[in-house]
């Protein structure tokens, strides 16, 4: 059977408690796919707020959590703590935690294998930056960035890859849906041989960059790309066509 489709929006640093109250009345009142599953991840000041508003049906997710359940980590927030306001996904090794704050392969392993163990489902985020792609080496960098992954965990049950070309992120230049095809086949390939046949077929790998209402349907047809995170445009009302890529 073929995994469901998955759309995540990732709101970044951005919103305030009226602009996502607004945002989540609007995706609560839209027609979203029922073969759809939607995962939204707000700023972690906002997750209670908006895991009680939106419609059960709605996921959330946190941008980040640490990989100890309470501690004297300044700054930090937990899995525990995701559980206990009713969170129940997590976004781990986005671009922007890895180029910003420094975030290693193993940091971000670390970290997927706590959530997992925690209960929380992730959303593990890989891709190269643009000089790896001009480079040609695109598929080596996502091969260490699953590796580092797959030496901390064995089941990908509840695990979404996200395959985000840094080149494409914020910048308008999304991947051609062929070139997004190729890494996501490639990703797949590499879970049957480095994992197991059916963590390759049941695993769903996302597209993210630039996403938006005019190229998620071209995209979503793609055989190996199953849903995206999306941030730009998930805080436009045009995030329910994205949703509805698929129909
Ligand atoms: O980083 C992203 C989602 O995690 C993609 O961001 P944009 O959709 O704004 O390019």
């Amino acid at each position: 059977m073929a995994p469901r489709f998955f759309v995540g929006g990732n709101f970044k640093m951005n919103g305030t408690q009226t602009f996502l109250r607004n945002l989540i009345d609007n995706l609560n009142a839209g027609q979203l796919d029922e073969n759809a599953e939607v995962v939204i991840a707000p700023p972690a000041l906002y997750l209670d707020q908006c895991r009680k508003q939106a419609r059960k049906e709605i996921g959330v997710a946190a941008q980040n959590a640490f990989n100890a359940s309470s501690g004297a980590y300044t700054g930090e927030i937990s899995p525990e703590q995701l559980k206990d306001l009713g969170i129940e996904w997590v976004i781990l090794g986005h671009s922007e935690r890895r180029e910003i704050f420094k975030e290693s392969d193993e940091f971000v392993a670390a970290k997927v294998a706590f959530a997992l163990k925690s209960g929380i489902k992730v959303i593990a985020c890989i891709g190269e930056k643009l000089n790896e792609r001009e480079s040609g080496q695109t598929f080596e960098v996502v091969t260490r960035q699953l590796q580092a992954i797959a030496k901390e965990i064995n089941d990908w049950t509840n695990v979404v890859i996200a395959y985000e070309p840094v080149w494409a992120i914020g910048t308008g230049k999304v991947a051609t849906p062929q070139q997004a095809q190729e890494v996501h086949e490639y990703i797949r390939k590499w879970l049957r041989e480095n994992v197991s046949e059916a963590t390759a077929e049941q695993t769903r790998i996302i597209y993210g960059g630039s996403v938006n209402a005019s190229n998620a349907a071209e995209l979503a047809k793609q055989k190996d790309v199953d849903g995206f995170l999306v941030g730009g445009a998930s805080l436009k009302p045009e995030f329910v066509n994205i949703v509805n890529a698929r129909i």
